[in-house]
């Protein structure tokens, strides 16, 4: 459908305070039912853009459309609730001396059959039917997080605007309240913005993921995409801890000692790193002093001596010191393995599982 407008558009959104750009060209595109998910670091922006869609922030410049029309630019700027826009924050508190049906049916102008229709339909997809004449204090918090949703939902926004609004919930509920209010906004078709600093909650929830860093967008696609293919260096390190093994690369190989990586469009002589996620290490074992034989896909074993290893739960974390350059590297594996220090292992690196980047300093290497 490249005709039909995008629900919400930002083009070149721009915020400053004291001389500082905190939000630097946004420009983002969601679609009717499209859930994008704004992830970043504290301080990156994220909130203040939402402000600014919202209405409640005044952008220095750039323009916000809605269904193709705009509702900031340098001609018109619609006040919040104009916009036809839905809120939920963390700290959005119900409305504590009104009922559940009270809270829902708060925003909606309807008539009286309508109102209790809607209130009714709301509430059943939050699987909260029956609870209408509870008050707030006789829910729990995921209770009411979803009369929230519910309320929040019931004007029929076109376009919802989220900031954190799980990070108040408690670790066992959070999953749950996720899917539920995921699959409640996908039913009810407005676009969405997720503001959210944990990487795993963006990769649930999102369709798209705008990364974002500094004030600006560093990069936008499917979470499949840039969990797997980040822009750089912090961007992978945003989603799990990574291992960096740095080489120079020579007429578009790079030599480790891992074996040779393939690291074309880096210049003769360019320092590199290779990055590769805990997960993507492969662990054999010693074999009299030898490892497992070097394979295309593996490449060469390099051997490494258990330092450590924890069990986290889903899988455990073993760390090594490898055999050269003093090089410290972490792996990943699924349920128990929990090798005692001291013990002699190989690991090899899957090469479709690498990054190659540009070398940098570690200090340029925050998300
Ligand atoms: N009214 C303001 N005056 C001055 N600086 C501000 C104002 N509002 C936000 N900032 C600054 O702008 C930057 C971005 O803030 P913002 O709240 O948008 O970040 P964020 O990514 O949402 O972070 P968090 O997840 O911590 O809320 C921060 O450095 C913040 O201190």
């Amino acid at each position: 459908m490249p005709n039909t407008p995008a629900r919400l558009e930002t083009r070149s959104l721009t915020r400053r305070f004291g001389g500082r750009a905190v939000v630097d060209a946004v420009s983002l595109t969601i679609a009717p039912g499209q859930v994008t998910c704004l992830l970043g670091p504290s301080g990156c922006g994220k909130s203040t853009t939402l402000r600014m869609i919202a209405g409640v922030e005044t952008p220095d410049d750039g323009q916000i459309l809605i269904d193709g029309a705009e509702v900031f630019g340098p001609v018109t700027a619609l006040p919040p609730e104009a916009r036809g826009i839905g809120l939920m924050f963390q700290d959005f508190a119900l409305f504590p001396h009104l009922t559940v049906a009270q809270n829902v049916g708060f925003g909606l102008k309807a008539d009286r059959a309508a109102r209790s229709a809607r209130i009714g339909e709301l509430l059943e997809r939050v699987n909260l039917s029956g609870y209408g004449d509870k008050h707030p204090h006789q829910l729990s918090g995921g209770e009411q997080q979803r009369v929230a949703l519910a309320r929040a939902l019931a004007p029929r926004p076109r376009i919802m605007l989220m900031d954190e609004p799980f990070s108040g919930l408690d670790n066992r509920l959070r999953d749950g309240i996720r899917d539920t209010t995921l699959e409640v906004l996908k039913e009810e078709g407005a676009a969405v913005l997720l503001v959210t600093h944990e990487p795993d909650e963006a990769l649930r929830m999102a369709d798209e993921i705008a990364l974002m860093r500094g004030g600006r967008i560093v990069q936008r696609g499917s979470p499949y995409h840039v969990y797997n293919s980040p822009a750089d260096k912090a961007a992978a390190a945003f989603f799990s801890d990574i291992n960096v093994i740095r080489g120079v690369s020579r007429g578009a190989l790079t030599e480790t000692p891992f074996g040779e990586f393939l690291t074309p469009g880096h210049a003769d002589g360019a320092e590199v790193d290779i990055i590769i996620r805990p997960q993507h290490l492969k662990i054999d074992f010693d074999r009299a002093g030898r490892g497992p034989n070097p394979t295309p896909m593996d490449g060469t074993p390099a051997r490494g001596t258990v330092q450590r290893a924890r069990f986290l739960g889903r899988e455990s974390l073993v760390e090594f010191a490898m055999d050269f350059e003093g090089a410290k590297l972490t792996a990943s594996v699924p349920g128990v393995f929990l090798p005692k220090p001291g013990t002699v292992l190989w690991l090899m690196i899957r090469r479709d599982r690498c990054f190659v980047f540009p070398a940098q300093r570690a200090s340029h290497a925050s998300a």
